[in-house]
């Protein structure tokens, strides 16, 4: 029988269960942070249990961390849910990148970027973007506490089987155009259900010609569109990116063979599919309170449709009928895990060289982990965009949700490159705008959206 990635996938890690229904599927990587686990850890502990794979677990710190001094830390919650963390990877003897370790950084940031995510693991966390591990063709899925819980006692979850949808991505993306505005296309013309119940695989041209980053950001936000998961065939890009990770180094050539084998076979259906040309796109941006409340730049704002709408403009201080480039923008957030990857900021900074922050702006950029800052330092990227007006700040989940000091005041608009634009998430009365890098870096410099593609940047770029 003719196989998707996502069948062979299932069915490598079923331990018991028919199906159809809820079957018991092992674990291969469990990523812990700071905030889903503090229960999890205490229902083990009142039951007398231990972690069962503490070798298959890693915990790093990343939602409330501090991003302008981390070690600074005033919010006493976020304090309170750090020690909390901390106490318990010693407890359990999990290994934890801690704020002072250089493996720090967003979770969905640190997990690939260490090697940790590869082809065909299964890998949960408690959190709902842990779909960017798709990338790597692994069915990586958030959980909720009381599930983190179940993980960490027995490796293993119950699960009933999702379906799975196929969207195939053709064509070049034009100028200006990158793989956040495909997903927020997608999402802008499919809906935030578009994938509920399913599984997502994104393949064709334009996914085989994209780097490992563009993939993570696409399958960063497959949740954004109801999806259990998204997926993409590990391919030779993937095995680039993985040789030499720390957590690969010693089995890499084994683990390829089985990598190798990961990919849908020709002929296999999928349950729903969609079809899109890329090369007709232009950078979006969204209006209103959810991900799929976006249009391209060269378009008019919608009219109102129904009550979601109506009460979408008025939180956000919009009407119908204007351009994005009529918004105004006080903040930009370059950051998050959708787009704070060394890629992402190396293209906002080629945008940015030689130019200045609008006099209206807070401009933010923070590196999804230390690695990644250390990468861009040694580029002399923080140069550029401090000398344009920027804050360079430390690794963390920082203006992406308000559970840290980096927040937007009420009222005001957010130029972001992270994945949900919901009522309060950057801040009580917050109006976030998701958009790329690019498009961010450029709302920095004009204090409004504008069409990137119509203005010239910098085509050779030297760091320095
Ligand atoms: C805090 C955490 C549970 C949450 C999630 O699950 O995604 C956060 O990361 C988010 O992006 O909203
Ligand atoms: S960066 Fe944002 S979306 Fe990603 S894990 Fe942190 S809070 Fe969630």
């Amino acid at each position: 029988m003719k196989k998707t990635l996502f069948d062979k996938l299932w069915e490598q890690h079923i331990v018991t269960g028919d199906e159809g229904k809820p079957q018991l599927l092992y674990i291969d990587l469990h990523l812990v942070h700071e905030v889903t686990s503090p229960q999890a850890f205490e229902g083990l502990r009142l039951s007398n249990r231990k972690v069962r794979r503490p070798d298959l677990t890693f915990a790093t710190m990343d939602h409330n961390v501090p991003t302008e001094n981390q070690l600074v830390i005033t919010d006493m919650i976020a304090k309170q849910q750090m020690d909390t963390l901390r106490n318990n990877c010693q407890e359990f003897n999990i290994p934890l990148a801690d704020i002072t370790d250089e493996e720090q950084g967003i979770v969905h940031v640190i997990g690939p970027e260490l090697g940790l995510t590869q082809p065909g693991k299964t890998i949960v966390c408690g959190d709902s973007h842990t779909s960017t591990h798709g990338a790597f063709g692994a069915l990586a899925f958030g959980i909720g506490t009381s599930e983190v819980e179940h993980v960490l006692a027995t490796q293993t979850l119950w699960q009933v089987k999702p379906k799975s949808m196929g969207v195939c991505l053709e064509g070049n993306l034009p100028k200006g155009v990158y793989a956040k505005d495909i997903i927020l296309h997608l999402l802008a013309t499919y809906g935030v259900s578009m994938g509920t119940g399913h599984v997502i695989e994104f393949y064709g041209e334009t996914i085989s010609n994209m780097s490992m980053e563009e993939r993570m950001t696409i399958c960063n936000m497959a949740i954004e569109g109801g999806a259990k998961a998204g997926l993409v065939a590990p391919d030779q890009k993937t095995f680039e990116y993985l040789k030499d990770r720390r957590y690969t180094v010693n089995s890499y050539n084994e683990r390829l063979v089985e990598w190798k084998k990961l990919y849908t076979d020709k002929g296999a259906n999928f349950d729903k599919e969609i079809f899109v040309d890329v090369s007709t796109l232009a950078p979006y941006v969204t209006w209103g309170t959810n991900p799929g409340m976006g249009v391209r730049i060269d378009e008019a704002l919608p009219t109102i449709k129904d009550e979601n709408d109506e009460r979408a403009y008025e939180y956000m201080g919009l009407q119908p009928e204007i351009t994005p480039k009529e918004i105004p923008v006080q903040h930009v957030f370059i950051g998050s895990c959708t787009n704070s990857r060394l890629s992402d900021l190396e293209e906002a900074a080629a945008y940015i060289k030689g130019k200045k922050v609008n006099s209206n702006v807070r401009a933010l950029v923070v590196p999804g982990s230390k690695q990644v800052r250390n990468a861009a330092m040694k580029q002399g990227l923080h140069t550029i965009f401090i000398e344009a007006g920027f804050e360079w700040r430390e690794a963390g989940c920082s203006m992406c949700l308000a559970m840290n000091p980096d927040q937007v005041p009420a009222g005001e608009h957010c130029a972001s490159t992270s994945n949900r634009n919901f009522e309060g998430r950057q801040g009580k009365g917050a109006r976030t705008h998701l958009v790329s890098p690019v498009m961010a870096a450029a709302a920095a410099v004009h204090g409004h959206f504008i069409d990137i593609r119509k203005e010239q940047t910098n085509e050779t770029v030297t760091y320095a």
